[in-house]
């Protein structure tokens, strides 16, 4: 791959990628990229034939054409995980011609009234006890918790594009469920998400793992987070894709200091301000930034159904509960939920495993990055219907546009690639994947805590 790579060192300020042993110039591009400027920048430079493969459909091909401007020759990183990507792409194909990737509607049917009967269920009770019942009052909150978070599993899966041919379509009931129902602005998701896809687990690039200054991930985001303490005194902080806006304040120090070293005792209070603090999150991010090169019908839908959902809940938390502190609890107790139900699930994903630095990542294929990265959680029934099937995280990231019901097919498959080829490929319980998260939490906090004592 680095000879290919070679190749791509031109003038300062063209942007240059490799697609299928062609290159292509995406210097005026990047900004009018339907999927945003700042996944594209992730792959500037690299071989983005596989993560363009599994992001896009046939219309963006012929966009593809109009940027080529040369052949490279065809090499590619090591021979071993030469053979494992193209054993995975092959597999891709296999799936294809097999139709695979066709979604069964009636699956997502079922999905999508199974979902909004919570969301009915949890409303007709808060409607008909919200006023004499605190027990019916709390029941409902859990109940709408539970609803956001399966409201969130099936948006993702629109996101993707697993559902229908027509991206409209999908974008369409993206923004049904995620503005409307949950409450989040799905611009801001699908660019953090896609960037996520792009560049998993690669430290400075993937905004999933760039908690700081709430939580530190890894020993690397400690070391970053820590070493830009000291020299922003010098007002020479250092900057990644992700945190080019972090402030250096007060706060940060404050936080380096007093909190983070301790962050394995708050982790799991922390949670519960997940929800709230991602949908007020989105909700800024669409004000200043607006949706992503979007249609404007598309961009005032999603600005209506988000203004729709905050009057709602809010009207209805107002209309059927008697007095302000039961409107507060409840309020608090539904938002709480939603952010444990949630996040619980995320940091199974992809916490406590590998992560990787930017040079690494150079010298890897995207579907080994995809792979070692992502952990696989050994559920039953019930588990899968409330992980929404991301318990097949690895799968998910090797083919992100399949279908979620086809995931727990395809994984014996995927996974015997994986063995043939020995990439790890790790499969564990959903309480042994928390502990592995809460062991990278506390690595991260040991370093914290040597380099807090260095600097003072
Ligand atoms: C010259 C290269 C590229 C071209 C011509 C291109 C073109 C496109 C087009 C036409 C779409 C809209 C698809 C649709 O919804 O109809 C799109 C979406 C997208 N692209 Fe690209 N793209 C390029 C490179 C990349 C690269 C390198 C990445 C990842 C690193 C990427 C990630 C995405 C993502 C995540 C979306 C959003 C899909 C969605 O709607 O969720 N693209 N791109």
């Amino acid at each position: 791959m680095s000879d290919s790579l070679e190749l791509l060192q031109t003038q300062e300020d063209q942007k240059l990628l490799i697609i299928d042993n062609k290159v292509y110039d995406v210097t005026e591009f990047h900004q009018e990229h339907p999927g945003g400027s700042q996944v594209l920048l992730t792959h500037v430079g690299k071989d983005a034939s596989d993560v363009f493969h599994a992001m896009h459909p046939t219309s963006a091909y012929e966009i593809l054409a109009n940027h080529y401007i040369s052949d490279v020759p065809s090499t590619v990183s090591t021979g071993d995980m030469k053979a494992f990507a193209q054993d995975i792409r092959d597999l891709r194909d296999h799936l294809s011609t097999q139709d695979y990737f066709k979604a069964n509607h009636l699956y997502y049917f079922y999905k999508l009234i199974s979902t909004l009967a919570i969301c009915f269920v949890a409303m007709l009770l808060l409607y008909r006890y919200g006023q004499e019942s605190t027990t019916a009052m709390v029941f409902s909150a859990f109940l709408l918790g539970l609803f956001w978070q399966q409201c969130g599993w099936l948006s993702h899966d629109f996101g993707h594009h697993q559902v229908f041919g027509n991206r409209t379509w999908n974008n369409v009931a993206l923004i049904f469920l995620g503005n409307f129902c949950q409450g989040f602005a799905l611009s801001w998701w699908k660019n953090k998400h896609n960037t996520h896809h792009a560049s998993t687990n690669v430290n400075g690039h993937d905004p999933d793992i760039d908690t700081a200054p709430v939580l530190l991930w890894d020993e690397y985001a400690s070391a970053f987070y820590y070493g830009g303490l000291s020299t922003d005194t010098n007002n020479n902080k250092p900057t990644t894709a992700t945190n080019q806006n972090r402030p250096s304040s007060v706060i940060d120090r404050f936080m380096a200091e007093n909190v983070l070293p301790y962050q394995t005792r708050y982790y799991f209070f922390v949670l519960a301000f997940a929800r709230a603090s991602w949908a007020l999150q989105s909700v800024l991010h669409l004000l200043q930034v607006g949706a992503i090169n979007q249609s404007t019908p598309l961009r005032i839908y999603e600005i209506g159904c988000l203004f729709l959902h905050w009057v709602l809940f809010l009207s209805a938390t107002i209309g059927w509960i008697d007095g302000v502190h039961h409107q507060l609890l409840f309020v608090i107790l539904s938002q709480s939920f939603a952010g444990y139900f949630l996040a619980l699930v995320f940091a199974l994903n992809h916490n406590g495993m590998p992560v990787i630095s930017p040079d690494q990542a150079e010298s890897m294929e995207f579907f080994e990055i995809q792979v070692i990265t992502s952990r696989d959680v050994k559920m039953g029934w019930i588990g899968n219907w409330f992980m929404g099937g991301l318990n097949y995280q690895i799968e998910h990231h090797v083919f992100p546009t399949l279908p979620r019901h086809q995931l727990p097919v395809v994984q014996p498959m995927v996974e015997a690639i994986c063995r043939k080829h020995r990439v790890r490929y790790h499969t564990t319980s959903f309480i042994q994947g928390t502990l592995e998260s809460l062991e990278s939490l506390a690595l991260a906090q040991k370093v914290a805590r040597k380099l807090i004592k260095k600097s003072t």
